[in-house]
């Protein structure tokens, strides 16, 4: 038995935050504004892993107007999301992710990510797969106001 899902998220940029990407902290100039760390990548996958299990979104089960989520750091808002993962029954298959930002470049930190999100998701890091990609200057990423990112998932009977 298999169940597939998709995340999907946005943050604005802001000063004086960290960059945040896929639990890794990535050296820039500004980070992403939100009630959590703004971890947009791995709001993504949380979002995917929710949804293959059928259990709604990140703001169901961590509603931004909730004191405890300030700050919070989106690897552990995910270690939550998997415990639910694997009390319904599932292990990862795989999963693959896009990180739509016209910058910083993500290519340094690709491997990092990967290896943090399959920690998260006690997986091997050949199941996770980030990709990130410009938007040739188009559209609000472009102009660099803020981050996308796109996850897809892949869940197995455990
Ligand atoms: N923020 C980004 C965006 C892209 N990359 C890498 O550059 C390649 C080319 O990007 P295009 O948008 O011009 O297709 C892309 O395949 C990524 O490897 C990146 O590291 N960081
Ligand atoms: C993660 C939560 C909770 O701290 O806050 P944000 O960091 O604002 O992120 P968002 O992607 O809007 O999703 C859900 C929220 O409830």
């Amino acid at each position: 038995m298999f169940r597939i899902g998709q995340g999907f998220d946005v943050h604005r940029f802001g000063e004086g935050r960290p960059l945040m990407i896929g639990g890794v902290e990535i050296p820039y100039e500004k980070g992403l504004l939100g009630h959590s760390d703004a971890d947009v990548l791995l709001h993504a996958v949380a979002d995917a892993c929710l949804g293959a299990i059928g259990e709604g979104d990140i703001g169901r089960h961590f509603p931004d107007t909730d004191a405890a989520f300030k700050d919070a750091d989106s690897a552990a808002l995910l270690a939550h999301v998997f415990q639910l993962v694997k009390q319904k029954g599932y292990k990862l298959g795989n999963l693959d992710c896009t990180i739509i930002a016209q910058k910083p470049k993500m290519a340094p930190y690709i491997g990092k990510m990967r290896e943090t999100i399959a920690r998260i998701l006690e997986a091997e890091i050949g199941q996770v797969n980030v990709k990130a990609t410009t938007t040739e200057k188009l559209g609000f990423a472009g102009r660099e106001e803020g981050i996308a990112a796109q996850a897809a998932v892949l869940l197995e009977q455990a």
